[in-house]
């Protein structure tokens, strides 16, 4: 753990200074694009007229004969193509894979001025975050790089769930964690197949009506990412980083998709990965708040001038506390707008 006195030093001569907060950007929704696949990459100019953030992936999803050219690609998009305001990130392969020492040091070399933020996956505690984080200091002095590369850990392992709260806490540069379900199962040795979504087998059943254990009893599914989601909010609202679901699997299955998404967004996620671009538009309808929703913000925000005191709206007390989630949610729609905007007039020029 470092000393609160030291934690925004750099960590090599010459490397720019760390930042002390998280940029209010909005990253509705992180769209994952192969840097190898041509046919995706001719579709970014335009994918950034409607994202929030682009990723070029390097790790699971791209074949181990590929990851040499995905790489070279990836630094090649980040230096030639012009994504507007949408923000550049890239997942690397995990610390302990052949690739990850070229992807970090080609990506902070050669495209560290284009790129915000690096997506390490499988992290498992804070030491993996520590390595990282010298690694790319000492590479961004070399680079002359003239500000931060942020971190983003993925919550994928069993002992990354258990050190969340270290993991977020690691370093100055953490911008976020994303829940990345698939992996997760697989570590903790889950009974399911699938990226994200549920599992009719994990519900509950009515208590039995009048004792009677043979009756037709109602059942509902549950969950499965309750705990976890839960867990990580709360561990980055600690740390002041930013909270993501992660993937969602079923391409096909944009009803539950949907339900995954507006899930993470009402417990405190700001986005979550787009995998297709048929996800984009769920992306952006759940983690863009409600019209109707924010216009009732307002309203409590006008009815509780200084955000003190007690009234009473349509029936409900409103206090201190409703005004702080109500200012939230009319600072994140007043963000989101003027992102919105952005994203308009670079759409119109593109369409002129
Ligand atoms: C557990 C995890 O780690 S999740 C993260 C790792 N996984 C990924 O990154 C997967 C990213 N997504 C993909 O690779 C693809 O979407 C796939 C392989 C799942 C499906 O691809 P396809 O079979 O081509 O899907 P489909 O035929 O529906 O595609 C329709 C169009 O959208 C394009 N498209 C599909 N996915 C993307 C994408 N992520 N970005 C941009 N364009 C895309 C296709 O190229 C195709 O274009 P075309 O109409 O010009 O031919
Ligand atoms: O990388 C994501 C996951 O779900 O695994
Ligand atoms: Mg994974």
């Amino acid at each position: 753990m470092r000393s609160p006195r030291s934690f925004f030093e750099p960590l090599a001569i010459g490397a720019p200074q760390p930042l002390r907060a998280i940029p209010p950007v909005p990253s509705r929704m992180i769209h994952f694009f192969d840097p190898g696949n041509p046919k995706m990459v001719t579709k970014l100019p335009s994918l950034a007229t409607s994202v929030d953030v682009l990723l070029g992936n390097l790790e699971d999803a791209i074949e181990s004969s590929r990851k040499d050219q995905a790489r070279a690609a990836l630094v090649d998009v980040a230096c030639t193509t012009d994504l507007g305001t949408t923000s550049l990130w890239a997942r690397v392969n995990a610390l302990n894979s052949p690739w990850f020492i070229e992807d970090i040091t080609r990506l902070v070399s050669e495209a560290g001025e284009q790129i915000d933020v690096l997506m390490v996956p499988k992290v498992e505690g804070p030491e993996d975050i520590e390595f990282v984080d010298r690694l790319v200091a000492l590479l961004e002095a070399r680079a002359g790089i003239s500000r931060p590369l942020q971190l983003h850990a993925i919550l994928e392992t069993s002992r990354g769930v258990a050190n969340v709260e270290a993991i977020c806490m690691a370093s100055p540069r953490m911008q976020g964690v994303s829940l990345g379900p698939a992996d997760l199962a697989a570590d903790r040795q889950m009974k399911t197949t699938a990226v994200g979504g549920g599992h009719p087998g994990y519900l509950v059943r009515e208590d039995p009506p009048g004792g009677d254990v043979h009756a037709v009893r109602t059942t509902a599914q549950q969950d499965l990412w309750h705990y976890t989601l839960a867990r990580m909010v709360d561990a980055c609202r600690l740390a002041g980083i930013q909270p993501y679901y992660g993937p969602f699997g079923d391409i096909r299955d944009v009803v539950a998709c949907e339900d995954q998404f507006r899930n993470a967004y009402v417990m405190g996620c700001v986005g979550a990965w787009s995998l297709h671009p048929v996800q984009i538009d769920i992306a952006r309808r759940v983690f863009t708040p409600d019209e109707g929703q924010v216009a009732w913000a307002r309203q409590v925000l006008a009815a509780l001038a200084d955000g003190s005191g007690a009234v009473m709206i349509d029936g409900k007390m409103q206090d201190d506390a409703t005004f702080k989630q109500c200012a939230n949610v009319v600072a994140l729609a007043d963000l989101i707008s003027e992102r919105d905007r952005l994203l308009e007039s670079r759409s119109d020029g593109r369409s002129t």
